[in-house]
């Protein structure tokens, strides 16, 4: 957020002075939004940041305890400057939230800058070599031009300049939420498949028929159930994200003509994938972790670093249900325009919204023809769902506000829909826009079919509610389930392989390309310190007087 913050809201000038030098690290930047009191709320952050025409400058405070800024990455010791977000007051007017540029660190000695209190926030369910850190300013005095100001600017007589238009700030967070389903989902969703399915093929475990030897782990229907459909999610979203980045980059290129039209959209389609993409792999890491045993509870697994790494992203950059509620805003305002006798072809992805009801008659098929649809019928119906709920409510005397409050459960459901629908209708847009050879286009497929059949079959009462599926269909899906999984066994070590995750970004002696884990595992034990003496210190100072004891 450091690099993108200075790129999106600097000035050319301020590009000029700043970028540079932290492209080549002669200053190390945090992003410091979060305080103690505030997360999710940006409006009720309370760092003040107040211009002095007189010296030309800001004086930043931290009024209160919950104003101390809380979380920002390498803020602890690893970083000298930070960008800081602060209520703006000049001429005794309060101007909102704006970003400033602030020298946190003395470049020689490292020691806080005057009137700086930095520290770090303690021991944390992972990421713990990232210092995140808390950070509170008395009467801190920037210079002027350490706004940035690409948007709204304060004049040297502090008059203040509005920004054309407030959602000119939405690129950065927007970017940062695109990178996250671009780069890190993805990434996590194909390390943890890597990692169970070559171990799962070298494990041997039980008996599948008596007196034959144990099989690999991989052939039980169980283990693939739980390992394949992290391939497929691998894919779907690299495909989902792709389109999502494609969207981004047009949007900015309009964004320059200050063209507006796209961004809503697009702000919608990155809150809602990157609350369902991170929590699918948070969900689909901890599936490969229990896939691989005991051993993948061991740290040596990568599965507990991969996970915490995974978790975290559902709560920073948008906490996820937070993010699914604002794409439900945008669906209920598309739906509303449609209500009112309006089109919404403009928008790429709401299109569906006018067509929907009309595809219920149709007959169920297991093609990914039929359940894509299906997955537009469900998305429809929730919105439609959610839109009538919340206009019963006003109509019964219910105040807005409360009725948004009181549908927000089904509003997150609907917004989760609409994901689905997007990720699965862009994949197979995916399979039948591009030459692939016949090989690879079958299994790309079977990996198709299987996402929709756990995806259906996992929300079952949605799709038996809201779309062409009858309950008589259900055999049929998971017939189609169990029989993509069968299909995909062979190629299953070939897919993840092809992934092409070196061992070194892996760092998992169960996923290693060698498939040696039992020689690895113990080479890691052996590395543990407790290892180092056949006797531990322990044994004198309390076992021996324990056993002696006659306790
Ligand atoms: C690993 C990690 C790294 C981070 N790095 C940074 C960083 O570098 N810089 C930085 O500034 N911050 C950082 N953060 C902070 C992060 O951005 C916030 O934690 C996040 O925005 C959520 O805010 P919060 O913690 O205040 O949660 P809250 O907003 O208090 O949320 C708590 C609960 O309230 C619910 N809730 C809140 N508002 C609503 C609403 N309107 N409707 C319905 N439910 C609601 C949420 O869904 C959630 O369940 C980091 C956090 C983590 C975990």
């Amino acid at each position: 957020m450091f690099l993108p913050s200075l790129i999106g809201q600097g000035t050319p000038e301020q590009q000029e002075e700043w970028v540079e030098r932290a492209f080549n690290n002669s200053i190390l930047g945090t992003y410091a939004q979060t305080e103690l009191g505030h997360g999710t709320f940006i409006r009720g952050l309370e760092t003040t940041c107040t211009y002095d025409p007189e010296n030309e400058e800001f004086i930043l405070n931290s009024p209160t305890l919950t104003s101390y800024k809380w979380w920002p990455g390498g803020l602890g010791h690893s970083c000298n400057y930070a960008i800081v977000l602060a209520q703006l007051y000049t001429q005794g007017i309060h101007r909102g939230i704006h970003p400033f540029i602030v020298q946190l660190r003395d470049s020689e000695t490292w020691m806080p800058m005057p009137g700086i209190k930095i520290g770090e926030i303690g021991s944390k369910m992972g990421m713990n070599s990232v210092n995140n850190g808390y950070l509170a300013f008395n009467n801190v005095r920037l210079p002027r031009m350490q706004m940035l100001m690409k948007n709204a600017k304060v004049h040297k007589d502090g008059t203040y300049e509005k920004s054309p238009n407030e959602k000119l700030t939405y690129g950065t967070m927007i970017l940062v939420r695109v990178l996250i389903v671009k780069s890190l989902v993805t990434s996590f969703l194909m390390q943890s498949a890597t990692i169970a399915v070559r171990y799962s093929a070298i494990r041997r475990q039980s008996e599948l028929k008596s007196g034959e030897r144990e099989p690999q782990i991989l052939d039980y229907q169980t283990q693939q159930y739980k390992l394949f459909p992290v391939i497929a999610s691998s894919l779907v979203y690299v495909c989902a994200a792709k389109w999502l980045w494609d969207k981004y980059s047009a949007v900015t290129a309009q964004l320059k003509k200050v063209d507006l039209d796209q961004l809503p959209e697009l702000h919608a389609m990155a809150c809602c994938l990157k609350a369902v993409g991170t929590t699918d792999a948070s969900i689909s890491v901890t599936s490969c972790r229990l896939a691989c045993g005991g051993h993948g509870y061991m740290n040596c697994s990568n599965f507990p670093n991969i996970y915490s790494l995974t978790t975290a992203t559902e709560t920073y950059e948008g906490e996820n249900t937070v993010l699914l509620l604002q794409t439900a805003r945008f669906l209920i305002k598309s739906y509303e325009t449609i209500q009112k006798g309006n089109n919404v072809s403009t928008l790429e992805m709401m299109s569906y919204l006018e067509k929907y009801n009309s595809l219920k008659q149709s007959p169920w098929t297991t093609t990914l023809d039929c359940m894509t649809n299906a997955f537009f019928q469900v998305a429809g119906s929730k919105i439609d769902d959610c839109y009538f709920t919340i206009k019963r409510l006003i109509d019964s005397g219910m105040a807005q506000e409360d009725a948004w409050n009181q549908t927000s459960i089904k509003l997150t459901q609907a917004s989760e829909a609409h994901c689905r629908a997007f990720v699965i209708s862009t994949y197979v847009k995916t399979l039948k826009t591009n030459q692939f050879s016949p090989e690879l286009m079958d299994v790309l497929t079977q990996l198709g079919e299987l996402i929709c059949a756990q995806w259906i079959l996992c929300r079952l009462g949605d799709f038996l509610q809201h779309s062409n599926l009858k309950p008589i269909n259900v055999h049929s899906i998971q017939c189609l389930l169990e029989d993509c999984l069968e299909r995909i066994r062979p190629n299953a070590v070939g897919l993840v392989d092809s992934f092409d995750i070196p061992d070194e970004i892996l760092d998992s002696a169960l996923g290693a390309y060698d498939g040696n884990v039992y020689e690895r595992l113990l080479a890691e034990a052996n590395k543990s310190p407790l290892n180092k003496e056949p006797v531990n210190r322990s044994f004198e100072l309390y076992i021996k007087p324990f056993l002696k004891s006659n306790m």
